[in-house]
């Protein structure tokens, strides 16, 4: 690996060690619920890693798989059997549910205090009021790579390509959190290239392949790419291949720290997760942040 590319594997794994050293430490054993509806191949896999890895630093899991014709009533019955369960800490539904169900109603049942993806409304008016609560993964994932690069966030310019509520709001807020002075680019900005030429931090999260060039990007700047793209490539026995937002071959040389697709943003989403699951588990009783967790 070269030296300007931010390992996100190895330091989701770090986070998970201090996850599971943090779970020795702790009286009570937090607990994990993970509800997947239907059989799409890359949600098995998503939440297949999410029980291994939840089992694997110390937690209890809590699978309800449910086939893919349930209804939005038995989710939420589902949801809110797992709110009223005193055991479950955190709840997570994995996403995308079948197009017969409306997410966000099946979101909105999910107790905030367990809501461990951070993303109900609850969730997003803690974080925007700057309160205490649960945050959402994957944009926390790309606070703790950019921190793992540059360390004091403080001061920079941190330019977010994407508005979505799943990543690039949540982002724009905790970056903010930081200290950062913060652009949210979008679709509609213009001149998107000299916007993104500011960026001390550049977090692309637009689900482009190799949108962003070589040229948008200032020298030595920090370059997040939340992108995962998947595109042709006759040369893989699979005949195809992962890709970012980012143009990585055009942009590596240009920045000073650059995570890669596979192996950036993507470990630190299941990863983010664990710390959620201990930090509702340890609210649920009052206790405070254990000191290994807080970022
Ligand atoms: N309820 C949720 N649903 C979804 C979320 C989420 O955070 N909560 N995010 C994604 C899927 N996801 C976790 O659920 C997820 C996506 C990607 C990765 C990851 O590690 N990616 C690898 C590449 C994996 C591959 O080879 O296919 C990487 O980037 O290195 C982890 C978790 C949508 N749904
Ligand atoms: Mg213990």
């Amino acid at each position: 690996m070269n030296s300007n590319h931010i390992d996100g594997k190895a330091v989701a794994a770090r986070l998970r060690e201090d996850v599971a050293l943090t779970i020795a430490s702790l009286s009570v054993t937090p607990t994990l619920a993970v509800v997947l509806v239907g059989d799409d191949p890359a949600s098995q896999v998503y939440v297949g890693n999410k029980v291994k890895f939840s089992q694997a630093v110390g937690m209890n899991s809590v699978e309800r798989r449910l086939p893919a014709e349930t209804t939005e009533a038995d989710v939420v019955e589902t949801v809110r059997a797992l709110n009223a369960d005193p055991d479950v800490d955190g709840i997570l539904v994995q996403l995308p549910l079948p197009a017969h169900i409306d997410s966000d109603r099946v979101i909105a049942e999910i107790d905030p205090d367990k809501d461990v993806d951070g993303l109900t409304e609850i969730s997003a008016g803690r974080l925007s009021l700057g309160k205490p609560g649960l945050r959402p993964c994957t944009p926390t994932g790309c606070v703790i790579l950019a921190k793992e690069a540059l360390g004091d966030l403080s001061g920079k310019h941190c330019v977010i390509i994407g508005r979505s509520i799943l990543v690039g709001k949540p982002a724009a807020l905790l970056f903010l959190q930081q200290n950062c002075t913060v652009t949210v680019a979008h679709s509609r900005t213009d001149n998107l290239p000299v916007v993104c030429r500011g960026a001390d931090i550049l977090v692309s999260a637009v689900g482009r392949p190799n949108m962003v060039k070589g040229d948008w990007i200032k020298a030595g700047a920090c370059v997040i790419d939340v992108g995962i793209n998947r595109v042709a490539d006759a040369s893989r026995k699979s005949g195809s291949r992962l890709v970012g937002d980012v143009d990585f071959a055009e942009a590596e040389p240009v920045a000073g720290a650059i995570t890669p697709v596979p192996g950036g943003v993507g470990p630190m989403t299941i990863a983010c997760l664990l710390r959620n699951t201990v930090l509702a588990a340890c609210a649920r009783r009052d206790l405070p942040v254990p000191d290994g967790l807080s970022i």
